[in-house]
């Protein structure tokens, strides 16, 4: 850090003047001509009563329709007050040596409606993030506690000895082995030309099929797809999958690889994906123990792999470093058609209002890919986990990958009876939209989110595309936020400083 202090910035951050302006007069513009609407509609009420009181209900109606739409319209220019874009230099960062470390948090479910092959591709793409290997360690938490989850890593872990020193080599730009063979005829490798290169990537191809090919067999056997989905109850399922250098030619080393199912008691609440995260904030702190972490949906596979050090300009940036909490990348999708109906690329947050906050206090925090610190607001008031942190990281490195006793006390149920978990620490539960709730009360708190969107989609994720799931989604998100108004305002008190 303090290398880094008094040289050349590692982010700049530019107000949107041109915008700024249409967006002001067109305030202006829009405000006088609510002034002169509400101004008729008063002039109305008031007149002779005699002319108006055949009249008066609706118009009240209408009046207060406008009066309501005129008051959404308000707070929604707060979004639209002062844009700004950043800029980030990665070049500028501090040797890899000194980078801290990180932990990248994936999420699934169900291994039918989150197909196990795609699943796979997000943990794949994320291993080959182009940051130091032995400080990027990934964690899958499978709420489904799928066989055919596990099963999928084992062989992506064994795919990945063959896909990162590929990747490292030829300076792949899409790490995501799906997005990569099915755009072969746009291929974006310097060595395109190269004879090698293209023996490689056919030997590539063929392992990726194979594995493919792998993880479909065990889902059509019969006997393991019935338990696909474990119903039920379930104790929690923990595996560690580490190696040292697995290519001494390009002196790459494997990511640590993690899978998580947490333990399930009908009797217990589940939290859904808040509870999941919090399991692997704790199972992380006794493994890798990073201060920070990337939260990917498990459909959400990186586009770039320069992400986590685009992020670091950010976090790494004494200028705002020190009340940043986190970076949020817009979600971008890859299953977008031309005519996009229902408007699922979400247009108004990702390319409006999410620039306008960041010229505020910063984006809602806003799921499917964030990266968060976590050393000043997560975990430090749990001294169990320091306490915890400081005793088994260095067994873990020491090589005793069984270590596994207290992550499976930290991935039960009973563990968060009569503790903060979801009030006051981690990822908050009284809301089906976690991430907004957290980073709503993280910003009352004091701390600060950037809005980081370089021209290359970093991440892209599958967008629903039919009316139906359209639909179920919106009720989720709405009802979630209506929910966030209302734990909001109840603690109001204690949220305004
Ligand atoms: O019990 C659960 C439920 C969901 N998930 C995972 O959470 C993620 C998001 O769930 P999904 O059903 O795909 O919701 P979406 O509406 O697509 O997700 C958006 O909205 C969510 C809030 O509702 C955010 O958490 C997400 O990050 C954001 O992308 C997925 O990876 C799921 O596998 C779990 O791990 N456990
Ligand atoms: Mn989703």
């Amino acid at each position: 850090m303090e290398e880094i202090q008094g040289t050349l910035p590692l982010s700049t951050c530019h107000v949107q003047n041109g915008l700024l302006i249409i967006n002001r007069l067109h305030m202006l513009l829009h405000s006088t001509a609510l002034s002169f609407l509400f101004y008729y509609r008063l002039s109305f009420l008031f007149q002779d009563p005699e002319n108006s009181g055949s009249h008066l209900l609706p118009w009240f109606l209408v009046f207060a329709s406008e009066i309501i739409l005129s008051f959404i319209w308000f707070l929604g220019q707060a979004y639209r007050w002062r844009p700004v874009s950043r800029s980030v230099f990665p070049e500028r960062l501090p040797q890899d040596d000194k980078l801290p470390a990180v932990d990248v948090f994936i999420c699934t479910a169900d291994p039918i409606k989150e197909p196990t092959l795609e699943v796979m591709n997000t943990v794949l793409s994320s291993m080959a993030l182009d940051y130091p290997q032995e400080k990027l360690h990934v964690y899958l938490s499978d709420d489904g506690c799928s066989p055919l989850t596990l099963y999928g890593m084992r062989k992506a872990y064994e795919f990945a000895r063959w896909w990162l020193p590929f990747c490292r080599r030829y300076k792949i730009k899409n790490r995501c082995p799906k997005a990569y063979f099915s755009a072969l005829e746009n291929d974006d490798s310097d060595f395109s030309r190269s004879s090698v290169y293209m023996e490689d990537k056919q030997k590539i191809k063929g392992k990726y099929e194979a594995f493919k090919e792998e993880i479909e067999t065990f889902r059509k056997d019969s006997v393991f797809f019935r338990d696909s989905v474990t119903v039920g109850d379930y104790s929690s399922v923990i595996e560690v999958m580490h190696e040292n250098i697995i290519d001494d030619v390009d002196n790459v080393k494997m990511p640590l690889l993690v899978y998580v199912s947490r333990e399930r008691k009908l009797s217990s609440p589940h939290h859904f994906k808040a509870g999941a995260l919090n399991v692997l904030l704790r199972v992380s702190a006794v493994m890798s123990n990073s201060p920070y972490i990337l939260v990917l949906d498990c459909d959400m596979f990186c586009n770039d792999p320069t992400s986590a050090r685009y992020a670091m300009c950010f976090h790494l940036d004494p200028k705002i470093s020190s009340s940043l909490a986190f970076v949020q990348f817009p979600q971008k999708f890859h299953n977008i058609s031309k005519n996009d109906i229902y408007d699922s690329q979400l247009r108004s947050l990702f390319t409006l209002q999410w620039q306008g906050m960041d010229g505020l206090k910063g984006p809602v925090m806003s799921g499917g890919i964030d990266m968060l610190q976590l050393q000043e607001y997560f975990g430090s008031s749990n001294e169990f986990i320091k306490s915890l942190a400081q005793n088994y990281t260095s067994v873990f490195l020491s090589g005793r990958n069984t270590l596994l006793q207290e992550p499976h006390l930290l991935a039960s149920c009973r563990y968060e009876i009569g503790t903060k978990w979801g009030q006051d620490i981690g990822f908050l539960y009284d809301s089906v939209v976690e991430d907004f709730l957290t980073g709503f009360i993280l910003h009352c708190n004091g701390w600060t989110s950037v809005f980081c969107e370089p021209s290359r989609p970093q991440f892209l994720g599958t967008a629903t595309t039919n009316l139906n799931d359209v639909l179920i989604q919106g009720t989720r998100w709405y009802s979630g936020l209506f929910e966030n108004g209302i734990t909001m305002s109840t603690k109001w008190n204690t949220l305004v400083p």
